[in-house]
């Protein structure tokens, strides 16, 4: 079996922040014999936030879930092209799925806490992941860096679906760090909440990216503009079978894509022309 671990990436004297994350070269996704997302090229950089946008169908999330093998979850799925994890293809025969999983973490559209206990929502997948060291500890940990201990801390026996849906959403983010992973995909992660709790996500995303590649779905123009150091602009064309068929427009820095990107298409598309 393949080490995730086992990467040049590692290495003290390549600095981290100038090789990708993660890497994609020629994605294409299949649901069943339709084609859903061709051709992807894309390099996700370490501890920075990107953001995928783009309208309603293109193929965002799809893509999305290829960074940590999810659409192997959905029956007729079928992944084409390279997926670099730390130069180690995610796909090889000889890499485990589960293992990818836990070091790329996945945050979803709507809160799903465990019907647990604020405690276990943390500590039951570090357990299953074999985590031996001090769980007190590690649960104060996970829950501070994700901006909710002082919240939790008086009530950790209560249970995860106690609290309202920005605390369970914060909650959801520190059982994904739990897990240690180095990468945190977030699916839409604040379209179920208010702008106050939208407002602490987006805060907290800044803190984790200190430690934490990320990369974002989202709806919310603004939000990619606020929060994302780069952006990936997604549209979809009509195909010849009647469906539509999403592909990457453009990739840059969120300001480039904001301000002054490259084609004209998402030019359309940031200005609200169209989408
Ligand atoms: N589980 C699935 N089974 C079959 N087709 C799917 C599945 N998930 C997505 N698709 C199809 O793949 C295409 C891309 O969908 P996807 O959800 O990735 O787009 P998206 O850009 O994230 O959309 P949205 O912004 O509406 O969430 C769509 O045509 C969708 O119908």
């Amino acid at each position: 079996m393949t080490n995730l671990a086992d990467s040049p990436m590692t290495s003290d004297s390549s600095p981290v922040t100038e090789q990708p994350a993660l890497k994609m070269e020629g994605v294409s996704v299949y649901y069943g014999s339709t084609p859903a997302v061709r051709e992807v090229f894309l390099d996700i950089p370490t501890k920075q936030i990107t953001a995928f946008i783009g309208p309603s169908g293109c193929g965002k999330s799809t893509v999305l879930r290829c960074f940590n093998r999810t659409n192997d979850l959905i029956p007729g799925a079928k992944v084409k092209g390279n997926v670099f994890f730390r130069g180690v293809n995610l796909y090889s025969k000889k890499v485990d799925p589960v293992e990818v999983r836990r070091r790329i973490g996945m945050v979803f559209q709507k809160p799903n806490p465990f019907p647990k206990s604020i405690y276990e929502n943390i500590a039951f997948g570090a357990r299953i992941n074999g985590f031996q060291g001090n769980m007190d500890q590690l649960v104060e940990g996970s829950l501070r860096k994700a901006a909710i201990w002082d919240e939790v801390k008086d009530k950790l026996k209560d249970s995860g679906l106690s609290l309202s849906g920005g605390q369970q959403q914060r909650l959801c983010i520190a059982r994904a760090i739990a897990i240690q992973p180095e990468v945190i995909l977030m699916d839409e992660p604040c379209s179920a909440l208010d702008p106050i709790s939208t407002l602490r996500i987006e805060e907290l995303m800044q803190e984790l990216k200190e430690q934490y590649t990320i990369v974002i779905v989202t709806h919310n123009m603004q939000q990619a503009s606020r929060v994302s150091d780069k952006t990936a602009f997604f549209n979809a064309e009509a195909t010849d079978q009647g469906g539509k068929l999403g592909y990457l427009v453009e990739f840059n820095d969120t300001v480039t894509i904001f301000t002054n990107p490259k084609q004209d298409y998402t030019r359309d598309y940031v200005s609200g022309r169209f989408g």
